[in-house]
């Protein structure tokens, strides 16, 4: 699959506003329904100047002319008023009470949810039942309650129908706040010694704002139908002042003998709502983050590979994995923004690399690349070829690589609490894993589980295959993670931080295990960290990255003998505990006395 056009021709570093107006303007209903918005916004505006019949003026002698009739386009109504500049003149009415209808319940609604979210506890229980209350009740008979209450009008009207329209604004409100105020920035803005109302407005309402602007574009449409149903019931704008629900009212009567009357304001209805409609759903989806960076777009089985990508030989002769020149990174509105850029790296079988280089360093990106398992979108790779042994994992058909997955090249992340089901038990888990590629019964499958647990130090394994992730330490579930990466008996192990979030000792247990399980089996392994001290344990040879780019590769112990690369060497030196000692305090000293010689590196 290639890039799409549009984006290939973006030059990078487009601001966002312009990129959000261009997603609304890509999405064609919402383009369409703001054009037509916007003609009647003009409309409207213009009423007064334009050479339009007084609405209000009665002529007995031109009652009920059609429409197209001479000196009244769209016809007169029953009292030989100008259709077309009561139209204009209602359009206007009806707009201005939806709109300020809308804003009054935003401003109130999100309030209530901003103080009801952020507080809590009985604050929010008592102010939350109190929207229920209103909710209730079915809102149109709410909204008729309270005119009949304040009297019939428009501004009662416009007042009933914001009331109604609160709760919608409250819950949503309320709801993000609630996820919000409990977030680690809030805290810390809190521990900054802000105050309560400086906290909501400049940590949790920048946040809320697109949920205000989302619930304000979808509901505007309806306050606009319920302010013309008030109307068309006699409880909004009275006679002889036209709205289009009062307009539609007083056509009713002629619905048959004149339905011009009835149908022309049922039309600016109609046009009104549904581009309001349209357009808001547009703005929705240009708002919400997660629609715009992809995330919810669901991501295809494999990275997206571009289709001019260069041909390249594989590497050394007998790689276990030879990538070539990759170059993989993710499109976004300003375009593709690489991650990594021509990486080559050859694994020898048996052998293990490390991966090094600090976080953003395109680490697990390049690791992702060689299995197609960065999302797309917006992941892609652009260039570069993937040889497993003298196979190009880019080449080959979507069907082929995902088989190979978990069979010819397996994974162990960071954190198996994240990878691992919740719901299920260990054992039943590593069953799937040996399920996903061979056949079994069921009393085989099990007992092939229950020795892989054994095999990677988990004691008294049949028992706990029956345990569930959270009963499991750290170090455990990592186990764990490796026995599904076993499974298979892949010939090519990747394990992105495999250790990170474990303690220094769970770790070299680990890194003991996984050391022990590759000279067993003969695994490649493709090791990624960020800690010197775990590769000069574990790998053979290490390749260092920064900014997306091998920057120095080769044995370790040469490596860590004698960087080449500044970088390395300030890598290194992050590592007190290497066995070093002297020399290692030696090395560091010298680091920090030649500075400016560093920085020319
Ligand atoms: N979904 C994504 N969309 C856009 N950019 C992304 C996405 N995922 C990663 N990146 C970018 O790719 C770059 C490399 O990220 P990567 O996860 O490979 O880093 P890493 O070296 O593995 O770091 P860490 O040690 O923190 O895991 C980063 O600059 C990151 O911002
Ligand atoms: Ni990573």
């Amino acid at each position: 699959m290639s890039v799409p056009v549009e984006l290939q021709v973006e030059p990078a570093g487009i601001s966002a506003r312009l990129s959000s107006w261009r997603l609304l303007m890509n999405n064609r209903l919402a383009a369409a329904g703001l054009v037509a918005l916007v003609l009647i916004g003009m409309a409207m505006l213009l009423v007064p100047v334009l050479p339009l019949a007084d609405p209000d003026v009665t002529a007995p002698a031109d009652r009920l002319k059609p429409v197209l009739a001479a000196g009244h386009p769209l016809g007169t109504d029953q009292l030989g008023r100008d259709m077309l500049s009561r139209l204009l003149w209602g359009a206007r009415v009806s707009v201005a009470v939806g709109f300020a209808a809308t804003l009054i319940a935003a401003v109130i609604g999100s309030a209530i949810g901003l103080v009801a979210g952020y507080a809590g506890g009985r604050t929010d229980n008592l102010m939350m039942r109190g929207i229920d209350m209103l909710m209730a009740f079915p809102y149109i008979l709410l909204a008729l309650a309270i005119v009949a209450a304040l009297g019939p009008g428009l501004m009662n009207a416009l007042y009933a129908i914001a009331v109604v329209n609160i709760p919608f604004f409250a819950r949503n409100v309320r709801g993000v706040t609630l996820g919000l105020a409990r977030r680690e920035f809030v805290d810390a803005a809190r521990l900054s010694g802000k105050g309560h109302l400086a906290v909501l407005a400049t940590e949790v309402l920048p946040n809320v704002l697109p949920v205000i602007v989302i619930t304000m574009s979808t509901t505007a449409g309806w306050m606009i139908l319920e302010t013309a149903g008030l109307s068309f019931l006699g409880l909004g704008a009275q006679p002889p002042q036209a709205d289009l629900g009062s307009m539609l009212g007083e056509g009713r009567a002629q619905l048959f003998t004149a339905p011009h009357v009835s149908i022309v304001p049922g039309l600016m209805i109609f046009l009104l709502v549904i581009s309001l409609n349209v357009l808001g759903d547009g703005i929705r989806d240009v708002l919400d983050p997660r629609l715009r960076s992809g995330a919810l777009a669901r991501p295809g089985p494999v990275t997206d590979i571009a289709a001019d990508r260069g041909s390249f030989e594989p590497g050394a002769r007998g790689s276990a994995l030879s990538i070539r020149n990759l170059e993989t990174g993710f499109l976004s509105a300003g375009g593709f923004v690489p991650a990594v850029r021509s990486v080559s790296l050859d694994l020898a079988p048996g052998e293990c690399l490390g991966l090094i280089g600090e976080s953003g360093s395109g680490k697990s990106v390049t690791a992702l690349s060689v299995m197609g398992l960065v999302a797309s979108p917006p992941g892609f790779i652009r260039d570069g070829a993937i040889y497993l042994g003298d196979e190009d994992v880019l080449a080959m058909s979507q069907t082929r690589l995902i088989a190979s997955r978990g069979s010819r090249v397996a994974y162990i992340f960071q954190d198996p609490l994240t990878s691992l089901h919740p719901m299920y038990p260990i054992g039943r888990q590593v069953e799937e894993a040996i399920g996903a590629h061979q056949r079994m019964g069921r009393g085989e499958r099990r007992e092939k589980a229950v020795a892989l647990l054994e095999k990677v130090g988990i004691p008294d394994a049949r028992d706990r295959a029956a345990h569930y992730p959270h009963q499991l330490s750290g170090g455990q579930r990592q186990r764990v993670g490796i026995a599904m990466a076993l499974a298979n008996d892949p010939d090519i192990i990747i394990a992105d931080e495999p250790t990170t979030a474990l303690d220094v000792t769970v770790q070299a247990r680990i890194l003991e295990l996984l050391r022990d399980l590759q000279r067993e089996r003969n695994l490649a392994l493709l090791f990624i960290t960020h800690d010197f001290g775990v590769v000069a344990e574990i790998c053979d040879r290490v390749a260092v990255m920064r900014d997306g780019e091998i920057v120095e590769t080769g044995p370790t112990g040469k490596v860590l003998a004698s960087p080449q690369h500044a970088y390395t060497r300030r890598l290194i030196a992050c590592v007190p505990e290497l066995g070093l000692g002297d020399t290692f305090l030696d090395r560091i000293e010298h680091l920090f006395k030649q500075p400016k010689a560093e920085a020319q590196t």
